[in-house]
């Protein structure tokens, strides 16, 4: 194995085997770590801020944020993973977990994204799923924040001997320098062949499932950790409406499902404060992704150990 380095591995190979000169290369690339590691400001950020969603292709699997990005020759088809969930056991953990791995198993790479000098036993167990069989890139996030710089060389060597890492990569996912240098380091492990997608597409999920996206990372985001993972968002209707204008309008209607009565009242929040906010936040988002005026009415449901009840699951569209 080489020693860690920026570029190693089969980012040489290409560079001097280069033949077959523009040939397209297209394939899938799994984002996977422990919640909070930067996944999906990474994800983001790999696929660029310009987003037009062309495809309205239905997808039946939850879990499977496909981002696109078109570089040059390459086309990265981004897939994101939930927060690997490690805590309880519960069914939907189990099948959150089962989706990690249903993700992992037909990629062309994995980023497993870790906080730069840190490996807990969270981390040890998001990388056991994928153990060795999968070219896997260590992602070292959050290199801003490292307060020993010192300390990285070591780290980054007690990790080349914990796994055989493709390659090391320790980035800043806001830093969008880095996130170019990790787009060049991920092109020669997508095979050579033709692009799946169009090149301005950046999304192949539908809009119904971008928008309980949105609203799910709102919710999370404005009730920190005090809200448990089991919270969910289903979209009840999703209609479209003839604008009077030119514009596209969209009316989204979306039950916040969580277990207890405390958490509704987390949710909702004093005089509707934060239900109001996390309507707003996403409503704006929404607007600017679907490029349409929205209108979103938000429910919070009580269902009381809903996500121990594998039956309900399904009908949630949990495998
Ligand atoms: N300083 C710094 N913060 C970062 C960086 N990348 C992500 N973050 C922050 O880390 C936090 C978690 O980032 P997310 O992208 O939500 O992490 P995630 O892995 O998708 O989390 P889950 O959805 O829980 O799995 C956010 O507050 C981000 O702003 C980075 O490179 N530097």
């Amino acid at each position: 194995m080489n020693q860690p380095s920026f570029q190693q591995g089969p980012g040489e190979k290409a560079a001097s085997t280069e033949q077959g000169a523009g040939a397209m290369r297209c394939g899938l690339i799994a984002i996977v770590g422990r919640p909070n590691v930067g996944k999906s400001t990474l994800l983001n950020a790999l696929v660029g801020q310009k987003i037009s969603i062309t495809s309205r292709k239905a997808q039946t699997t939850r879990h499977r944020i496909t981002g696109i990005r078109s570089v040059g020759d390459t086309q990265y088809v981004f897939v994101d993973t939930p927060g690997f969930q490690t805590k309880h056991l519960s069914a939907l953990n189990k099948s959150l977990n089962k989706a990690v791995v249903g993700t992992v198993g037909d990629v062309d790479l994995v980023l497993f994204v870790v906080e730069a000098g840190n490996f807990s036993l969270k981390d040890a167990q998001v990388l056991s799923l994928f153990e060795g069989r999968l070219p896997t890139i260590l992602v070292a996030n959050k290199l801003d924040v490292l307060h020993r710089r010192s300390e990285l060389a070591p780290w980054l060597k007690s990790m080349q001997e914990r796994h055989d890492f493709a390659e090391f990569v320790p980035i800043s996912a806001k830093n969008p320098k880095d996130v170019a240098h990790l787009l060049d380091v991920c092109r020669p492990y997508l095979p050579e062949q033709d692009w799946w997608y169009a090149e301005d597409e950046l999304t192949d999920k539908s809009e119904r499932f971008l928008a309980s996206e949105i609203i799910r990372e709102k919710l999370f985001r404005l009730t920190g950790d005090e809200l448990p993972y089991t919270s969910t968002v289903l979209i009840d209707t999703f209609t479209e409406e003839p604008g009077k204008t030119a514009n596209r309008m969209v009316r989204i209607a979306a039950s916040i499902v969580v277990e207890r009565d405390s958490h509704k009242a987390m949710v909702i929040g004093e005089r509707g404060e934060r239900l109001k906010r996390i309507g707003t936040e996403a409503r704006q988002e929404l607007e600017k992704l679907l490029d349409a005026k929205v209108f979103i009415e938000l429910w919070v449901k009580v269902r009381s150990g809903w996500s121990d009840d594998a039956s309900r699951l399904r009908a949630y569209g949990y495998e």
